[in-house]
């Protein structure tokens, strides 16, 4: 209050409504390309999604263009004239054939789920499917699967379970043995027993279980088969064989006693699994059936302790898929890909003894720029090139997202985005050999790009990519003049005292993103605001950020270390880290604004430091370690105390993992000792609490299961009680990420005023 107070209205007025301009430059979530390489005439659907601070939620919208091939071989797109708002629409999946839309919307509250299909006219099928069959489709990117089959007739999916029946008593307390829907009222339901969720963002969310809707009778049939304690998702169809029942391939989570966080961990246990899809209709030569001795699901990935992105080649014989093998067996929660290949038998019969070919193993470190090993977080649907044997994905390579090609027959990776540039890409979407895709850079606003290829032969392939003009991305003039005059550059940062017992990959220097104005206004410096990641295994990629570009554009540097554990380095970097959390990481963040400070970039006098979650546990250990170095601070749900975390974070595991290294994932118990809880204190930024004096700003958010929010706050007090300056913003509904719109625009609007209170 006293701040707001200080700062002047002007000030509050003046950001509040920069920071809105940033904030309303919209965001591609996902597009479609219809035909591109048929004809000449094709289209393409964008689904785009921008914040709406009064209702405080995402607006979603679609936009359509026409794209016409030119003479001269280019593409120009002829968009419509405006985007249609999508209301209450969780999912849209178009059929494989683009004659049918599936559109989802979940239910608000006890509703039905609804399920409309679509032509390319009119609506021509709408089922309501009752809670008493299943709840909300999963729409999270992760458990989201959602499939058409090959002849258009079923689409499987993942769903929330029904929801189990609760006691019911009357109003004398007396207990009713059916669960009615009470419609006489005089009944009241219990809790009935607690079941274990998925954490952080899964809470209220039931067991994710697989369903297949037939779309012509609307008829709604559970897959049978699946062990009851396996969470499921990722469902795809299997090559159709004719006069054969169909197989689905899906993702299995199991758990032993308790399901722990799943959000941002890739170390949970997976397999891929085959079952045999519910039929609809007896056809006459069908000669298998559907009944519960003879349909139970097939792992087909035992000897892995990972594998997801299950994804048929389009001929249908092999399967690829992803796994996090090496996040499993360290307990890091996140670590290098690899890719895998099973050939996908013609008799279903024979699949379980299928081999698993590698085509692309866990890199342990690269030299000399060469691909430091994969780093995804999806693959598209349909990932194929025309060839059937190519796939293009999206991963991190250092501090940038690039585009990659993997041959999954040979095993040749290309980077098909243009290298030596400081802008990161995102796939939208392929078509024959079309991507769509959208390329950024911290200083450049977004840009939709259309790729193609231009040089085709077994050695050597060549990609062109254009520009495609768009109104989406369009930003007011203020935003456009702001970020001209800042540019950006990715620093290669040498490891400080680099000693023998390193391994090769965490000794190669790691990097930092500075972004600075284009033009020094003086010989002073701008202050400089240090920006760290999360994780601690992510990384903060070189792509545009709204409220980051909004901070460089109020006339502050920024320096976004990639630190050693950091993910796009190589196996060996990334697993330096856990064991040495709270130093190793702290001292790469010092050795990075060394750096900046030595080339004369930066003012040792006006540094602020600003991250959330391990990012708040490396700005509250800074504050710490070294006191004399920054003049403000800003934590978002900060890790302050690991000891009060572990008792209540949903991933206590990661506690253990990243303050004893791998052997934590043995080590971790739901009872930690009394060692177990010195060493996290000695470990947490707390232990250094005496020594902090800078000024800081705490945003938590109160629903986060991931770092709770008694951490933040036990610290936040701590440094209150010494007299240090503090504010706290507490955001009653928000999660671990702070994403809802009031909440992110409310977070960096106070994030500005207090570093300009002590920076300017
Ligand atoms: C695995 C994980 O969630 N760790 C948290 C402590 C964390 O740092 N989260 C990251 C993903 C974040 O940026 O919020």
């Amino acid at each position: 209050m006293e701040d707001e107070n200080q700062a002047t209205e002007q000030e509050y007025a003046f950001h509040s409504d920069l920071l809105h301009q940033f904030t309303v430059i919209p965001s591609v979530d996902k597009a479609w390309l219809f035909n591109s390489h048929a004809g000449l005439a094709s289209q393409a659907m964008f689904c785009v999604s921008q914040p709406n601070l009064l209702t405080n939620k995402r607006k979603k919208s679609i936009l359509s263009a026409s794209l016409l091939r030119q003479s001269d071989g280019t593409v120009a797109f002829h968009w419509a004239p405006f985007p249609i708002e999508l209301s209450g629409v969780s999912a849209m999946v178009p059929s494989p054939s683009a004659s049918k839309l599936l559109i989802v919307r979940n239910p608000e509250n006890e509703g039905p789920c609804r399920f409309e299909i679509w032509s390319s006219s009119q609506l021509e099928k709408e089922f309501h499917v009752p809670q008493s069959k299943h709840g909300s489709v999963y729409t999270d990117g992760w458990f989201e699967g959602i499939s058409w089959n090959l002849n258009e007739t079923c689409i499987a999916y993942a769903a929330e379970e029904p929801a189990p029946a609760k006691p019911t008593f009357n109003d004398l307390g007396g207990y009713q043995k059916r669960s009615s829907s009470d419609k006489d009222g005089g009944t009241w339901k219990a809790q009935g027993e607690w079941e274990e969720e998925w954490g952080e963002t899964y809470a209220g969310k039931r067991q994710p279980a697989l369903f297949v809707i037939d779309i012509t009778s609307g008829e709604v049939q559970a897959v049978k088969g699946i062990d009851k304690s396996l969470s499921v998702g990722q469902v795809v169809w299997a090559p159709a064989i004719e006069g054969s029942v169909q197989y689905l391939v899906f993702v299995g989570w199991s758990f032993e006693t308790r399901k722990l966080g799943i959000k941002y961990c890739y170390n949970r246990p997976c397999a891929i699994y085959a079952v045999k899809a519910p039929h609809h209709e007896s056809k006459a030569n069908e000669t298998e059936t559907y009944s519960t001795e003879d349909v139970q699901a097939v792992n087909l990935t035992q000897t892995l302790s990972s594998a997801f992105f299950p994804r048929f080649s389009p001929d249908g014989k092999f399967l690829v898929f992803v796994s996090a093998r090496s996040s499993v067996d360290s307990g890091a929660h996140s670590a290098t890909d690899s890719l895998h290949r099973m050939d996908w038998p013609e008799d279903m019969k024979l699949y379980q003894s299928s081999k698993i070919h590698e085509v692309i193993p866990v890199v342990l470190f690269a030299e000399d720029g060469s691909f430091p090993g994969l780093y995804c977080s999806n693959i598209l649907s349909d990932p194929w090139l025309i060839d059937g044997q190519t796939l293009v994905i999206a991963s991190v390579w250092h501090s940038n997202q690039v585009l990659l090609s993997i041959n999954v027959l040979s095993g040749e990776i290309l980077r098909i985005t243009p290298d030596n540039s400081n802008f990161s890409w995102s796939l939208l979407t392929l078509d024959g050999n079309n991507i769509l895709a959208v390329s950024s850079s911290p200083v450049d606003v977004p840009q939709i790009k259309y790729g193609a290829i231009v040089k085709n032969t077994t050695n050597d392939k060549e990609w062109s990519w254009s520009d495609v003009s768009n109104p989406i991305f369009k930003c007011s003039d203020k935003v456009w003049s702001s970020v001209s005059s800042l540019t950006s550059n990715i620093m290669k940062i040498s490891v400080k005292d680099a000693s023998e017992s390193l391994t090769k990959g965490a000794s190669q220097p790691y990097e930092a993103i500075f972004v600075s104005s284009k033009t020094k206004k003086s010989d002073a410096c701008d202050p400089l605001i240090v920006i760290l990641h999360g994780g601690p295994h992510s990384v903060l990629l070189s792509s545009f950020s709204r409220p980051l570009a909004y901070l460089s554009s109020v006339g502050y540097s920024l320096l976004i270390v990639n630190y050693r554990g950091s993910v796009g380095f190589g196996e060996e970097a990334l697993q330096s880290l856990p064991g040495k959390v709270g130093s190793q990481d702290v001292n790469d963040v010092l050795t990075a604004i060394d750096h900046v400070i030595d080339l004369g970039l930066a003012s040792p006098s006006k540094i602020a430091v600003l991250g959330g979650s391990h990012g708040g546990f490396l700005t509250t250990h800074l504050i710490g370690q070294a006191p004399e170095k920054f003049v403000a601070a800003a934590a978002r749900n900060p890790v302050c105390n690991l000891a009060l975390m572990v008792g209540t974070t949903d991933i206590p595991d990661w506690c253990y993992v990243e303050t004893y290294g791998t052997e934590g994932r043995d080590k971790f118990t739901e009872a930690p000792s009394a060692a177990d809880l010195t060493l996290f204190y000695s470990k947490s930024p707390i232990s250094h609490l005496s020594k902090a004096k800078t000024p800081t700003l705490f945003l938590l958010g109160a629903q986060d299961l991931r770092v709770p929010i008694s951490t933040g706050l036990q610290y936040a007090r701590a440094l209150r009680e010494k007299g240090v300056p503090t504010k706290v913003i507490v955001f009653p509904n928000d999660v671990h990420g702070i994403e809802r719109p009031q909440s992110d625009f409310e977070s960096y609007l106070n994030i500005a005023i207090w570093f300009n209170k002590y920076c300017k």
